[in-house]
């Protein structure tokens, strides 16, 4: 739904050049919630104002629902009229709400449809649906000012929502709320997303959105997507730095003459008694060290830290039995390294999950 290839943009500052996005190859698929994430100036805001041209790329190409808006003429004033109708397809929600402070909150779900040219009958129409839509039916004559932080942001993703567009980006739209509000606005997201079919792309320096809503992620540093797959992908990739954030086991302790081996299942694999198993089918003693059982973009996800006795060496059958139940099986600490011609204990498709996605 949402491709972008190479995309650069190089701001020239003060007589320097300043590479803030650097070859992005970003592809989110239709209907899903797609989150980008990554430290400030890492390039996040830079891509979403590319994604709907608000920036012009220096390079590279943005493909939005079939159409190639980096095609399309145009810029500020001269902004031409198929950008500015690809445009209405794709609703933008943002950090500091930007409603109009003289308006009512329906002037401003009404403000795109006026722009539109929709007669004063159709947009009441929809505005009200709109409000509707995001709980605010009763909020309709009240202005901005009389309006809390998510009342707000619920009034901006109505009139995002305004061109019926089948695209939303969000650009940190919670990143001024409470953590309640937050839950609230994530889960408004996640309705719209499902019940309208919306394809979201939302940015945020926060790993909790990424968990609540995302059904995939990538990760963003200077100017570059370093990462990037579906939420399950990213849990079965060993070293996957976003894994890792999204559900943390910890630091590893020393692991002299044990094996420490973190185990990931979810689906089918967590309702088997695989550790029992495991101890009875090798005579070997199971310490586990940790667990925990989380939501991460909805699915349930599991994770053990267990303690096997003997070196990485002497456990190459045990760790092979846990990947045969369909766990993902990371061997922790400096035992990790597998011994030279043993390729079937590291799988290679799980060490390029991350890159293959990100094609
Ligand atoms: N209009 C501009 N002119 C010059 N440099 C810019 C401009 N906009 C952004 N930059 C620079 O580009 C880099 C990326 O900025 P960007 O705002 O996209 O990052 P970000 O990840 O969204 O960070 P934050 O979360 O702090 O907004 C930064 O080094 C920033 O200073």
């Amino acid at each position: 739904m949402i491709t972008t290839a190479g995309l650069t943009k190089v701001y020239r500052s003060r007589g320097r050049d300043l590479t803030a996005l650097d070859g992005v190859d970003l592809h989110v698929r239709e209907g899903e919630v797609f989150g980008v994430v990554g430290q400030s100036g890492a390039g996040k805001s830079t891509l979403i104002r590319c994604v709907n041209l608000l920036e012009r790329p220096t390079s590279g190409t943005v493909t939005v629902a079939g159409q190639e808006l980096t095609a399309l003429a145009g810029r500020g004033k001269r902004t031409s009229r198929e950008l500015r109708s690809a445009r209405s397809r794709i609703g933008m929600v943002f950090q500091h709400f930007n409603l109009l402070s003289s308006r009512t909150v329906q002037g401003n779900v009404e403000l795109p449809l006026e722009i539109l040219g929709a007669d004063g009958k159709e947009r009441s129409r929809r505005a009200g649906e709109l409000l509707d839509l995001v709980g605010l039916a009763d909020k309709a004559k009240a202005y901005p000012a009389q309006l809390s932080g998510g009342q707000k942001q619920r009034v901006g993703i109505a009139r995002a929502l305004a061109g019926d567009p089948q695209v939303l980006l969000s650009d940190e739209a919670t990143s001024a709320l409470d953590p309640e509000t937050t839950r609230s606005i994530l889960q408004l997201l996640r309705d719209l997303n499902r019940r309208l079919g919306l394809t979201v792309l939302l940015i945020t320096h926060e790993m909790d959105v990424i968990k609540t809503v995302c059904d995939s992620a990538a990760l963003m540093k200077e100017g570059r997507i370093v990462e990037s797959g579906t939420v399950p992908e990213l849990l079965a990739t060993p070293g996957s730095e976003l894994a890792h954030e999204l559900f943390p086991i910890g630091e590893v302790p020393s692991s002299d003459g044990r094996t420490i081996v973190d185990l990931t299942f979810h689906g089918e694999a967590a309702a088997q008694p695989v550790i029992s198993r495991l101890a009875r089918t090798y005579n070997v003693d199971v310490s586990i060290l940790g667990a925990a059982i989380e939501t991460v973009a909805g699915l349930q996800v599991g994770r053990m830290r267990i303690e096997l006795p003997g070196r990485f060496e002497d456990n190459v059958v045990p760790i092979g039995f846990l990947r045969e139940q369909g766990l993902q099986v990371d061997v922790a600490g400096p035992e990790a390294a597998p011994a030279p011609r043993q390729p079937a204990v590291e799988p290679p498709h799980l060490a390029h999950a991350v890159k293959e996605t990100a094609k």
